[in-house]
This record gives structure tokens, sequence and C-alpha cells, in this order.
């Protein structure tokens, strides 16, 4: 299993319109190991889950502290962990980059594949897997919001990382594409960090983090995380 460390990771921002350098905190600083195979991260809008998701492989890097995949510094050694770190965006349109999910996918797998017909075959079988094939030769912009955040994944998933995260994964999806996402999910091999709003998908995980105001307020089994966060999300 991959193990993920964070070490004081500290993330700030600049405060708009502030004279002078002004900035401000939006996570930790947070001390964190992850080993398990299948963590969620749930929380308050703006708590601060897609800076904690972003820092795993570097999209953002910590103002201060430092984040390391498998001992790999997320900032010295960036390229390397997104060899091995796959991040899913909650909007599918900042990942589908080609005029089609077929391209997209098969863009994506020329790192594993070099010949264009070993693509082709492994990018069709990617396509099934997801229920995508019909789908795969239309443009992306013609797709509905489900149907263009499952080809997101799918691309994502394409090039079999070692660590998937996930930015809200099923905010697009009906309850039919729900769970046939979630059952697709507990069969990957990879280790998964994912960060939900839908709290039965925080129940499938080994350890479940809340996120509240850019601090981790509680670690822990997931059954208790979703009392903890229901408890605080419940108060006035
Ligand atoms: N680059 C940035 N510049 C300014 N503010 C930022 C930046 N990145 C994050 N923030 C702020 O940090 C806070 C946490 O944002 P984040 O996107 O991590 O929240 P979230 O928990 O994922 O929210 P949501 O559930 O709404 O997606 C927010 O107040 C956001 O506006």
């Amino acid at each position: 299993m991959t193990r993920v460390r964070l070490d004081a990771a500290t993330v700030t921002v600049p405060v708009d319109g502030a004279a002078g350098h002004r900035t401000r905190t939006v996570l930790g600083p947070v001390d964190l190991l992850l080993t398990e195979a299948r963590v969620s991260v749930i929380g308050a809008n703006g708590s601060g889950k897609s800076t904690l998701l972003r820092l795993l492989n570097g999209l953002v890097a910590p103002s201060s502290g430092a984040v390391s995949v498998d001992g790999l510094d997320t900032v010295r050694h960036g390229a390397r962990v997104r060899r091995r770190v796959a991040f899913a965006f909650t909007d599918p349109l900042s990942q589908l980059v080609m005029p089609t999910g077929r391209e997209d996918v098969e863009l994506s797998l020329r790192r594993l594949h070099r010949s264009r017909a070993e693509r082709r075959l492994a990018a069709e079988a990617v396509l099934e897997r997801f229920g995508l094939s019909a789908l795969a030769d239309q443009s992306v912009h013609d797709l509905s919001g489900g149907e263009r955040q499952l080809m997101a994944l799918a691309v994502v998933l394409a090039v079999e990382p070692e660590l998937l995260v996930l930015d809200e994964p099923t905010t697009l999806l009906d309850r039919r594409n729900t769970l046939r996402l979630r059952a697709l999910l507990e069969d990957l091999p990879q280790s998964l960090v994912v960060a939900t709003h839908d709290l039965d998908l925080a129940l499938h995980a080994d350890r479940t983090l809340v996120v509240d105001a850019g601090r981790i307020v509680f670690d822990g089994p997931p059954a208790e995380a979703v009392r903890h966060y229901v408890t605080l999300a419940d108060q006035p």
C-alpha cells in the first residue's frame, strides 16, 4: 500500500486586496501518515478537503512543512510523485482535454503502451469497464455531466496509478452510476483517497478524516467520523 506522509504541512494563500503581503492559512499544520487502502475525507464546503487532496500529488505545494508519497517529496520529486498519484478533479472538464473520451483515454495510455494498436485495445477495455464504449467517440462537450464525470475517471484510472485521489467523484452522478462507481472503486487494487459529500461513499473506507476550518478535527473509523461530522454540521 502507498504510504503518504504530511509533516506539519500548511497551506497559506494571499489575501485579496490586502495592503502588504497578508496571507490566510487555509490548511494545517497537518501531521498525518496514511497507509490504509481506502481513506475518505469529509467536511463542510470550504473546510480544506480539496486543498488537502491537492497536496498529495503536488498540485499544491505546502507553504511550510512537507508532504511525501512512499518517501518521495511532492515538491522535489513532483514528476515522480505524479506518476504514482493520479488526481481526478471534481470538474470533469478540467480533466478532459481531447475532443472525445476515446482520444483522452488513449492519450493517458501513451506512457504505458508505445504502440498505437495496443493503446487502442487498452483504451477500449477501460471504456468497456466503465460502460462508456457507446459514448467514447462523442464530443466530451455533448456528454451529460454524469457521463463526463465517469469519462474523466476512466481517463485517470486508465494508467493504473498506485494511489488514486478523487475529489468529489459522485457529485454529478445519478444513483445508478453512483452505485456503479462505488462498486468499481471497491474492486480497485490501488490505494484510494476520496473527498466526498456523499456520506454513504465516505463510509466505504478503512479510515475517515473530518476536516473543519483547515484542521483535521477527527481521524478514525468511518461511522464515528460521519457521526462527528453530522454533529458539527448540525450546530447552528
Ligand atoms: N489558491 C487559493 N487562493 C485563495 N483561496 C484559496 C485557494 N485555495 C483554496 N482557497 C480557500 O481555501 C478554503 C478551502 O478550500 P477547499 O477547496 O480546500 O475547500 P473544500 O473543503 O474542498 O470545499 P468544497 O466542499 O466546497 O469543495 C476555501 O475558503 C477556499 O476559498
